[in-house]
């Protein structure tokens, strides 16, 4: 009887590590208004297993789907019929997050034999609060850890508190990981995180001059709850989970789209009213505890003048608005400073980000966090898509990502030097 169970136990394991086994990432080329239509009414069909790993249909850009392998046949067939053009992104996608779980499984070996923090590597959310708390340590002049409340299920919400003292000075909020998946996120805050304490402790500019003047919150993980299920390795295991893991009133459908729950104009054109798709925006505005939690601490703390967003992927540096094509009024300053930054950014490794509001550059997006910040009267905010453009999409190998990290600090440090030397 054991031995059975044992088999079966096997059996189940294996099953469950092999979830997305010859499933596929499509890039689909829209030529035409009709195929744009072809394309919203197939990511409307919820129930069609399809993952569209980026929104915002036009002609200008593909658009990056996974296909379950069960569908491909189906589907392509029906993109050749309709005259649709595609290539295949990704050939296999269990191969990559069989990669990536074998790396993170060694590296954690590594660390754990060594003693050691290894940057290029992704981590769990237990090992990168741990990390928090060793930075605070080793920091303890200038960083605190400020816990903003707690997640739909019981987690802890962290910010990280760059300060050199003085009360309620002006500050600057870098946020990473709202979306689960978006790993690359989470693990450029982390090198960040550390970037910022290791530029103040050896007097680097800017940071000591704009730590002087302003304070920086950076929340590394704005999502825990979703985060915690990318990496579940057994059922329900999904790495590609995007929401977070409130129930809805579909209990099939689990989880809003954290982005997609702010008030800002909320629940109009770019979020879907339906708990199976993928940018579910809630119930209501701020009915995510999540979301509650990041609003209230920057409106009680009131003195927030630049507001940033870390996702990924496609390499974009966007500012206001999301949810309108009409452009905000400081929209001539915003991508003054965008393009400057991006500037700084592609100086460093030469990675070529696109600039633009979010509406222009990606998609209508409704009751998102960087329209709510800049609607509070928080001006400098910006939203940046990092690496890459679709090679690995969410799948980025883990030796991308202190280039990565890298790149987008030169970026972010531009930014926070503009905002701290054009006080409002
Ligand atoms: C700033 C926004 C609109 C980011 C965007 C999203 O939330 O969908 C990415 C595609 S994840
Ligand atoms: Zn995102």
């Amino acid at each position: 009887m054991r031995l059975f169970i044992a088999v079966f136990v096997l059996l189940v394991a294996v099953h469950c590590e092999e979830l997305f086994n010859g499933d596929q990432v499509l890039r689909i080329h829209a030529e035409s208004k009709d195929h744009i239509q072809v394309l919203k009414e197939l990511e409307k069909d919820v129930d069609s297993g399809l993952d569209f790993w980026t929104h915002g249909f036009s002609t200008e850009r593909p658009v990056d789907v996974r296909v379950p392998h069960a569908s491909l046949y189906a589907v392509k067939d029906f993109l050749k019929e309709n005259n649709i053009s595609f290539a295949v992104m990704i050939n296999n996608v269990q191969e990559l997050l069989d990669r990536e779980r074998a790396e993170m499984v060694s590296n954690t070996e590594m660390e754990r034999n060594t003693k050691s923090f290894n940057f290029a590597a992704y981590h769990d959310l237990d090992t990168i609060y741990s990390f928090m708390d060793t930075l605070v340590a080793s920091h303890s002049n200038l960083i605190s850890k400020v816990k903003i409340g707690s997640t739909y299920e019981n987690r802890p919400m962290y910010v990280l508190k760059f300060s050199t003292g003085g009360e309620n000075k002006p500050a600057i909020w870098i946020d990473a990981g709202i979306h689960a998946r978006e790993w690359v996120s989470h693990a450029s805050a982390v090198w960040i995180a550390d970037r910022i304490a290791t530029d103040f402790k050896e007097n680097r500019a800017p940071v000591p001059d704009v730590l002087s003047k302003m304070d920086i919150y950076l929340m590394i993980v704005a999502n825990p709850d979703g985060y915690v299920f990318s990496h579940l390795t057994v059922r329900p295991f999904h790495r590609l989970w995007r929401k977070s893991r409130s129930v809805t009133s579909n209990p099939n459908c689990p989880g809003v789209d954290l982005n997609r729950n702010f008030d800002a104009e909320f629940s109009g054109p770019g979020a879907s009213d339906d708990p199976c798709a993928e940018d579910y925006r809630g119930p209501s505005a701020h009915s995510e505890i999540e979301v509650t939690n990041i609003v209230d601490f920057i409106l009680s703390h009131g003195n927030f003048k630049s507001f940033m967003t870390l996702h990924a992927y496609s390499q974009l540096l966007m500012y206001p608005y999301g949810y309108t094509g009409s452009n905000a009024p400081d929209q001539p300053e915003l991508h003054d400073v965008a393009t400057q930054a991006n500037k700084a950014l592609n100086s460093w490794h030469g990675t070529i980000y696109k600039v633009g509001s979010i509406f222009h550059t990606i998609e209508q997006a409704s009751g998102a966090s960087v329209d709510w910040a800049y609607q509070h009267g928080i001006k400098y905010c910006f939203a940046f898509e990092l690496r890459d453009t679709g090679e690995y999409g969410f799948l980025l190998p883990a030796d991308q990502i202190v280039s990565t990290a890298r790149e987008t600090w030169f970026a972010l440090r531009y930014i926070m030097q503009y905002v701290s030397d054009h006080p409002y």
